[in-house]
Formats: C-alpha cells, sequence, structure tokens
C-alpha cells in the first residue's frame, strides 16, 4: 500500500492509547510458558507478539515467526530445552539473514541439540528439545542483546540455574536490565554485574500473579517526534498530545527520549499514567546534537527524521546494531534522508546529518524496505511536506493502530496504490 501522508488540519493534538511494549510482551509471554500462573494485561498487539502467542501456543513442528527478532532468539532457547520435541524455526527472508550463530553455540556449549538447515549461522533451525545437563557459559555480548535475554530467561528454568559469561562490549544494556527485571517481579533471584549474569533456577509459583505490562516506549517516540515538528508550524493555539499508559520509572530504554527530546524542545509531563508532551516555544534549537545510542538503537530512525525536518544537526553513535535489524537501518537513512535533500554519512556504526536551513523535498516516495520503523520515523515529516510512504503497513511488527492514531492528530491520509 503506497500511502500519501500529509497535514493541514489547524491542530495537531490529542489522546492517542499505546498498547503494551512488545519486549516486555515477548518475555513475558515466554515467562508465562515456562512458569504456570501468571497474567497479562495491556499485552502488545503488534505482529511480533502475536507470532509469538501463536509459537507458544501450537504443538505444529514448523514455526514461522515472521520477522520477529526477539521471538526467533526467545524461542531458540525456549524450544532447546522442551523435552521430546522437534521444532523447525523459520522466519521471513529478513529473518534468515539476521545472525544466531552466537547464540546457538552458547546453547549447543550447554548441551543443546540444534542445526542450521540452509545456511551456517542463520535461520531456518532445526532444534531437537532436550534436558540441558550444563550450567556455564560465555558468549560475545556486543551483537545483540536479545540473545543474552533469551539465555536469562531459559536459564531460570534449567534444575541448577545458569551463570552467563558476556565477553566484550555490552549492547543494548536496557533490554538485559529489563529481563532481569521482569524475572525479578517473579521472584526469580537473578543477578547481572560487571560481564557476569547469575540466574537461579526458578519455581513455578502457586501464587497467581497479574502483570501489567507498560504501553511502548518505542512507538512514543513518533508522538516526540510530531511535537518536535510542530514548532515548524506555528499553531495558532498550543496543543499538547497525551499518550498512555506510562510509567515515570520505566524498565524501558527508550523511555529516554524524555531527556533526548527536551534538546528538541519536548516538555514531558506526568499525571497518573498518561504522559503529555508539548512543545517548549521558546527554547532555541540547537545547531548539532550528539547521542550515543548504543542502548535506545529503536529510536535512532526517528531521531534523524526529527533532525532533518528541524534543520539541526546529529552525529548519533553506538549504532553498530542497526546493520542486522529488519533493514540495514543505516543505509536505509542514508538513501531516503539523501532524497529528501539532507546531507547524511554514515559508518558501520554511526551517522552524521549535517545542519541545513532549506525545506525538505516535497512529495518524496520514502522507501521502507521491510522496516515498520522507516515507515513511521519518516511519517512525522508530512507536518511540513506531504510525503509518500511505501508499503505503509509495515508499520504492524510493532504498532498496528499506527495510521489511525496519526489520524486523530490531523494527518491526511489518502491510498494511492
Ligand atoms: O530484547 C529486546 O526486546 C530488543 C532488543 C534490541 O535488540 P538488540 O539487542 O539486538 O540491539 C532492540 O533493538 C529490539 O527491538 C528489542
Ligand atoms: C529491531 C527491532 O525488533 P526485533 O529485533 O525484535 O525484530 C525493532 O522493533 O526495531
Amino acid at each position: 500500500m503506497l500511502l500519501k501522508v500529509h497535514h493541514t488540519a489547524a491542530h495537531c493534538g490529542g489522546d492517542i492509547q499505546i498498547t503494551g511494549s512488545k519486549s516486555e510482551t515477548n518475555r513475558l509471554l515466554i515467562l508465562q510458558a515456562l512458569f504456570d500462573s501468571i497474567t497479562l494485561k495491556n499485552v502488545s498487539n503488534s505482529d511480533d507478539a502475536q507470532v509469538m502467542q501463536k509459537a507458544l501456543s501450537s504443538s505444529d513442528e514448523v514455526v514461522d515467526i515472521h520477522h520477529a527478532g526477539t521471538a526467533m532468539r526467545f524461542l531458540t532457547a525456549y524450544f532447546s530445552i522442551q523435552e521430546g520435541r522437534d521444532t523447525l524455526l523459520t522466519g521471513s527472508a529478513r529473518m534468515q539473514e539476521r545472525p544466531m550463530a552466537i547464540l546457538v553455540e552458547a546453547l549447543q556449549e550447554l548441551g543443546a541439540q540444534i542445526t542450521f538447515t540452509h545456511n551456517e549461522g542463520y535461520p531456518p533451525l532445526q532444534i531437537k528439545g532436550k534436558a540441558l545437563q550444563r550450567d556455564e557459559v560465555t558468549l560475545k555480548a556486543n551483537v545483540s542483546s536479545q540473545y543474552i535475554s533469551a539465555l536469562m530467561m531459559m536459564g531460570a528454568k534449567l534444575d541448577n540455574g545458569l551463570t552467563v559469561h558476556l565477553d566484550g562490549k555490552i549492547t543494548s544494556v536496557p533490554y538485559i536490565n529489563m529481563t532481569l527485571a521482569l524475572l525479578h517481579q517473579l521472584d526469580i533471584e537473578a543477578t547481572f554485574e560487571g560481564q557476569k549474569i547469575v540466574i537461579k533456577p526458578g519455581r513455578n509459583s502457586a501464587v497467581a500473579r497479574e502483570i501489567t505490562v507498560e504501553s511502548d516506549w518505542s512507538s512514543a517516540s513518533y508522538f516526540y517526534s510530531i511535537v518536535a515538528l510542530s514548532r515548524k508550524r506555528n499553531f495558532n493555539t498550543p496543543h499538547t498530545i497525551t499518550i498512555a499508559s506510562y510509567k515515570e520509572s520505566s524498565l524501558q530504554g527508550d523511555a529516554a527520549l524524555r531527556e533526548i527530546y527536551k534538546q528538541l524542545g519536548v516538555v514531558s509531563s506526568f499525571a497518573g499514567d498518561k504522559l503529555t508532551l508539548s512543545l517548549n516555544q521558546d527554547f532555541e534549537l540547537p545547531e548539532t546534537i550528539t547521542l550515543d545510542l548504543a542502548n535506545s538503537p529503536d529510536i535512532a530512525q526517528t531521531i534523524a527524521v526529527s533532525c532533518l525536518g528541524l534543520g539541526v544537526g546529529c552525529h548519533l553513535t553506538g549504532l553498530h546494531t542497526l546493520k542486522i535489524k529488519e533493514t540495514d537501518r543505516l543505509e536505509a537513512l542514508r538513501e531516503e534522508i539523501t532524497k529528501l535533500g539532507g546531507s547524511i554519512m554514515v559508518t558501520n556504526q554511526d551517522l552524521t546529518l549535517l545542519p541545513q536551513k532549506a525545506a525538505v523535498n516535497e512529495n518524496i516516495t520514502i522507501a521502507t524496505y521491510h522496516d515498520h520503523r522507516m515507515a513511521m520515523a519518516f511519517a512525522p515529516l508530512a507536518l511540513q511536506v506531504p510525503l509518500l510512504i511505501e508499503d505503509a503497513g509495515v508499520v504492524s511488527k510493532s504498532y498496528p493502530d499506527f495510521w489511525t492514531d496519526l489520524e486523530v492528530l490531523g494527518f491526511g491520509q489518502e491510498i494511492i496504490g
């Protein structure tokens, strides 16, 4: 679906309800399958959470998780310990290019029986579930934290628990801390200190537990961008966007948005579980911002596009994981920002956008590369110029309601083809 997006409305405010974090949901679904008595509220309605639910509730041998990285990584560890069960775990064409060797080798070292059926190091995987005897493993920590979270959750189910030694610089650390915090919520003893994680065996607790998933902060990033970009529209009446349901103290690393967008003039304020975003009109925008996003890789695209629209330069570092996500996000950003008239340079781990005064080019068709975040990161620019988004339905990977929520804020949309 090619979607033309524009914004001519006189307002840009409203109330938006975002569903639960897909990262928290997919961890809790695994933990629910491993340990009984967990009831979940406000689960994510994303495709990634749906494929996880389906995988955990079916007994089919072939499990296809489409594009969901968390499902692929978490389920590899999960199926490895399902004694007597054979699983062929596969995914989309892109998923078959996303690396798995580090996790699979760690699991094999623990005794798991996993083979690569097509390309060594990549899905599909044939997994023969069995009891694992060993309880200590070392793996590289600088490629994806999802491998580590997968081992942590599985480790709580092993008779002796699991000790994980992390080799090298640890990437996406808040996601590891999220896993740790969720284990703690289930009374599973676990520590993460320096380069070592220790997981004690969890018991099937008899006490029923209800956990309400906090809404998704990565999805909130697009509203931060909209508020930041609304500066250029000079709306007559000041407007605010309220998003729910959030916590001031979040398990999600992308809650760093509050501090980051302060640098682009966005004010965040909490009233209960509602987070209100407003524009500080008096704020003087910087010429350039510099950010290390190794802890928040999923908001890099949003920030780059906000900066482009505001004419603010940015130097974003810590982006080494972006090349192995839904697409090579660094190359995708370079292509699309260049089409819009921006001056952008990328390496394998950082991105530099030069500050520029000229408005972005109009009516550009943004390619989305099967990446939900390409569609959602560029859409807020429609506040400034009409643009076209290719394959707009791609947003459902994490945020199926994205386009209807944008309508609430006055974004006009027209299906072109
Ligand atoms: O554990 C998680 O829920 C996630 C971890 C991050 O991946 P990496 O650790 O591969 O950077 C993040 O990009 C992804 O969207 C979700
Ligand atoms: C990278 C992402 O997801 P995953 O790795 O779980 O596919 C994302 O949602 O931006």
